[in-house]
């Protein structure tokens, strides 16, 4: 039930190629029309030859060559139409996928493997562009060639035909089970091989780990694991196929000695002659390449019905960031902040914000301290509205954030997160992130502010230089730099600063303050604070204790209170 479903949300993309479709499937009924002529041709030259008509056989001769070079040429057209409606297809579902996982929120993310899904976006959408083709290709040609050369078997003789046929719907019912084997086989197979590329994925991207942690040899062996059961899987499906094809063979075999036998007895009665009997045999035979290749058909169609299930099952997941259908364009901020008795929890039974009140003036800078786990992170992620809490609002500019388009919102947010991720392109490229159209003295002007200009400059390709994937390699506070440039480009009024953990040299270290500090000014700003120095200078610190705030003031009052901030200032940084 669930199977065929799958397939069948495939129609809306198949009915946009329906134009392509349509004419490509005009030039399979052509090219099908050539079947039943050459098994003619076939009987005729038979006929001709037995009289020793060397004339007529060079005449048919000629015949069948120009008929063979218009079959080539519809044969061209129908194959190239086809890729091409096919390619078109896998393109707007990958194009779809993507587009649909870009507006899930970083909930689904945080629990979702990276490798599965690019398995998905890439093989499994492949393998539905594959099947798709096929069926339009091989299936639908497959199926007009069994017709047309059926009903010409059965023109010619319909006893024999239907004699030879007996053993048809055993066939079908046997291609049809191995086809629902296959199925559970496949599913199994393509779960592995995703489980492998998530793999793949997570040691690849932690290989420093895995290096300093010298489990290089536990991670040959996780794989091998996993490879191994990939391996088991893939072996099954091969090894159905293979029986499949053996039991179908054999049925096949049956048919042409069960035609052998009953064309004598038909000769012998006078029901045909030699050269029908030709025309007859030489029909058969085009009927097993068709019939070979539907069954391989039909188990290609069941194996891609997994990854067809694998596809429809990412496009009903709905993100739990929902924008109001009447949102509204969040107008320039002034950046007042405002969290009004909120509850937030990932899951019901654990409790993460609660009650949380909080008054932010326009460029205020607020440093959130606190013990790892007590809920820092959390209460920034809801400004954005990377999750919505359960319980209360919050306002900007006292408008409720709930009520504005995502879009409208984020632009006007900044973070800079602890560690920056740098994409596979150009320094400027990665700078002005997000944007395709930009002016590159911006981005100069932006890395100037955030000191990057100076070490970009001195790199051999300047603001052209690639990083990321196979890119140069920049140091923990060139990144940083990188992205203060990009928040300084962006120029919100609300900054989220999430301070590095990882210490800096001092030199870098100086470089990245005074940068912050360049951008803070004038600017609300929010920083989960590491140094000693970005809590000093923060205009109020906030201590969270198990998301709650258990204290609230200067870095002065807060030591001066002598409680909770004291402790922790002494344990931290003294
Ligand atoms: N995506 C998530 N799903 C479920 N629980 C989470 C998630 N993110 C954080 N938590 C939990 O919520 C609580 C608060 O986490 P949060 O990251 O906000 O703390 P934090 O103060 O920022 O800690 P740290 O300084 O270590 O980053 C923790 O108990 C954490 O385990």
């Amino acid at each position: 039930m669930k199977t065929r479903s799958s397939y069948y949300q495939l129609l809306p993309y198949i009915r946009q190629e329906w134009k392509t479709i349509a004419l490509a499937l005009s030039c399979t009924l052509a090219f099908t029309v050539f079947w039943p002529i050459l098994a003619w041709l076939a009987g005729r030259i038979a006929g001709y030859i037995g009289e020793g008509n060397v004339g007529a056989i060079a005449q048919l001769a000629g015949f069948s060559a120009i008929i063979f070079f218009i079959r080539g040429i519809v044969q061209y057209s129908q194959d190239s139409l086809m890729a091409k409606a096919a390619l078109k297809i896998a393109l707007d579902l990958r194009k779809q996928v993507y587009a649909h996982l870009q507006r899930l929120n970083l909930s689904y993310f945080e629990t979702a493997k990276t490798g599965d899904l690019s398995y998905r976006l890439t093989e499994d959408i492949d393998r539905i562009g594959e099947v798709v083709n096929k069926v339009f290709h091989q299936f639908v040609p497959c199926v007009l060639q069994l017709i047309v050369v059926l009903g010409y078997m059965v023109y010619l003789n319909w006893q024999l035909t239907l004699a030879t046929f007996i053993l048809a719907p055993l066939m079908a019912l046997l291609i049809g089970w191995f086809g629902e084997k296959l199925l559970t086989v496949s599913r199994r197979s393509q779960n592995r091989i995703s489980n492998l590329s998530a793999l793949l994925t997570e040691v690849f991207s932690g290989i420093r780990l895995v290096q300093a942690f010298a489990a290089e040899e536990y991670e040959v062996k996780r794989f091998a694991q996993e490879a191994e059961h990939n391996r088991q899987a893939k072996y099954l499906a091969e090894r159905l196929k293979a029986i499949q094809f053996v039991v179908v063979g054999f049925l096949e075999a049956m048919c042409v000695i069960l035609l052998f036998f009953l064309g004598g007895w038909q000769i012998s009665q006078g029901n045909l002659t030699g050269a029908e009997f030709v025309s007859y045999v030489a029909a058969v035979a085009l009927l097993i390449d068709p019939i070979s290749l539907l069954t391989s058909n039909y188990n290609e169609f069941k194996q891609g019905q997994a990854s067809s299930d694998r596809i429809f099952e990412l496009l009903i997941i709905q993100p739990s960031v929902v924008e109001k259908s009447d949102a509204v364009e969040l107008p320039p901020v002034t950046g007042k902040v405002e969290y009004r008795q909120i509850d937030f929890a990932y899951s019901p039974d654990k409790p993460v914000l609660q009650n949380m009140n909080l008054l932010v003036t326009p460029g205020e800078t607020i440093a959130l301290v606190g013990a790892s786990g007590a809920g820092k992170t959390t209460l920034l992620n809801l400004l954005p509205r990377f999750y919505d809490p359960q319980v209360g609002e919050i306002f900007i500019d006292g408008i409720d954030i709930q009520n504005v388009t995502l879009k409208s919102l984020r632009r006007q947010i900044g973070i800079v997160p602890q560690e920056t991720i740098l994409f596979s392109g150009t320094i400027a490229q990665n700078i002005a992130f997000g944007q395709t159209d930009f002016d590159l003295k911006d981005v100069q002007a932006a890395a100037e502010i955030a000191n990057a200009h100076q070490f970009v400059t001195q790199l051999t390709q300047g603001y052209q230089t690639w990083v990321g994937e196979r890119g140069v390699n920049l140091s923990g506070g060139q990144r940083q730099r990188i992205a203060i440039a990009r928040a300084v480009l962006h120029n919100p009024r609300i900054l989220i600063l999430d301070e590095a953990t990882s210490a800096l040299d001092s030199e870098s270290e100086a470089l990245v303050q005074e940068a912050l500090e360049r951008i803070m000014k004038d600017r609300t700003v929010f920083i989960i604070a590491h140094r000693l120095a970005t809590v000093r200078r923060a205009d109020r610190i906030l201590v969270l204790e198990q998301g709650q705030i258990v204290e609230s003031g200067t870095h002065e009052e807060l030591l001066a209170a002598g409680l909770r901030y004291a402790r922790f200032y002494a344990q931290q940084f003294s």
